[in-house]
């Protein structure tokens, strides 16, 4: 009769949300999570580490609360072992939580900097105990105002960790100029049109803003940005349109947005284009995500992938115009054939 009651008590768990952080080498990671602890109150966080060479987040700072668990994967890059590391730290965690070892109401992976968050995003709807019991809450990207143009023209992986973000926290823009910030937001926003920029000093920023924000919730909201927050500090924050200039930027980033927009749409139709695309491209769409209007329903159809991996699943009925809107997140898509056999599954 054990087994049984052990089984039905793991299904009733709420999955644990998990906020995967990630960005270049010295982005700040490490700076905004300091920030996040010294001004956290009451939530229990777990914090994956994976440090090259095992280095530890401020421990002073760490030791001074008891609302924190380090588990620390030391052995190179989480991306790299994926399978291995990420997903038994994953489990230890999980049975230390179901032992009453320890309780966590969150969990934080910071990736190294130069890791490509595709593998580890994955390892989150791969393994079905960590699929049940875990929920990615979003990826959050920080990205060096002073030195991210010469890392994308560098290291390929830097772009995958904008294209991948649900949020971006712009850091270090106190330190370069407006044109030169101008020049980083429009290459930020030509690779992923959806992420919401964020600028932070020195790591203010409110909790809020990039911890428990649901990016992949089916109510979660879509939209090609406008602009960006500006935060002279954690408690004034303002939203600035991009400059009009933006477009006349040019280089070669070979992850982008591509988004494809159009009104009511035939079921049928965008479920076999979906799959069609998702078969075809998959390899290269990073991230994608739409709400769409399905003429049959009157509520929003959500789909959303990494990759291969993908769901559709009904969500709000709209507030305002039925609307779709769908962002994909890649690099060399047929994006005119595309953008053709889209809109001719409009109803
Ligand atoms: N000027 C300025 N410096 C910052 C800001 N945020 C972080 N830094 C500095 O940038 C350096 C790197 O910050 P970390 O927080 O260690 O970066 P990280 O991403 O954890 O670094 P790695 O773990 O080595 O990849 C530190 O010296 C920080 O003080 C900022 O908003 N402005």
């Amino acid at each position: 009769m054990a087994a049984p009651a052990v089984a039905d008590e793991t299904l009733s768990h709420t999955p644990l949300p998990v906020t995967l952080l990630t960005g270049f080498l010295g982005s700040g990671k490490t700076t905004l999570i300091n920030y996040l602890l010294e001004h956290n109150h009451g939530e229990r966080i777990a914090i994956i580490e994976n440090e090259f060479g095992a280095v530890n987040i401020d421990g002073a700072l760490l030791k001074s609360t008891e609302d924190v668990e380090i588990v620390e994967l030391s052995n190179g890059c989480v991306c790299c072992s994926i399978r291995g590391e990420l997903t038994q730290a994953l489990h230890e965690l999980l049975a230390k939580i179901d032992s009453g070892a320890f309780r966590a109401d969150r969990l934080l992976l910071e990736t190294t900097g130069l890791a490509d968050p595709a593998p580890i995003v994955q390892a989150f709807f791969v393994d079905e105990i960590i699929r049940e019991r875990i929920m990615l809450d979003a990826v959050i990207t920080l990205v060096d105002a002073i030195h991210i143009l010469k890392q994308l023209d560098e290291h390929r992986v830097a772009a995958s960790q904008i294209g991948f973000a649900d949020r971006i926290i712009l850091t270090k823009a106190d330190s370069v100029d407006e044109a030169h910030k101008e020049m980083v937001l429009s290459r930020i926003h030509a690779i992923n049109a959806k992420a919401e920029i964020f600028e932070a000093y020195q790591g203010e920023l409110p909790k809020e803003i990039w911890i428990g924000i649901g990016a992949f919730d089916l109510s979660d909201s879509l939209h090609v940005n406008q602009g960006f927050y500006q935060a002279k500090d954690a408690k004034n924050i303002q939203f600035k349109s991009f400059s009009a200039q933006k477009q006349t930027q040019s280089w070669s980033d070979d992850i982008t947005s591509y988004v494809f927009e159009a009104g009511e749409l035939d079921i049928k139709k965008i479920g076999a284009f979906m799959e069609t695309l998702v078969e075809e491209y998959g390899n290269d769409m990073l991230r994608y995500k739409g709400v769409l209007a399905v003429e049959s329903d009157e509520r929003r159809l959500i789909v959303q992938g990494v990759h291969k991996v993908v769901g559709f699943d009904f969500g709000s009925p709209f507030e305002d115009e039925r609307k779709s809107l769908l962002v994909v997140i890649g690099r060399y898509l047929p994006y005119e054939e595309l953008k053709v056999q889209f809109l001719q599954t409009i109803a």
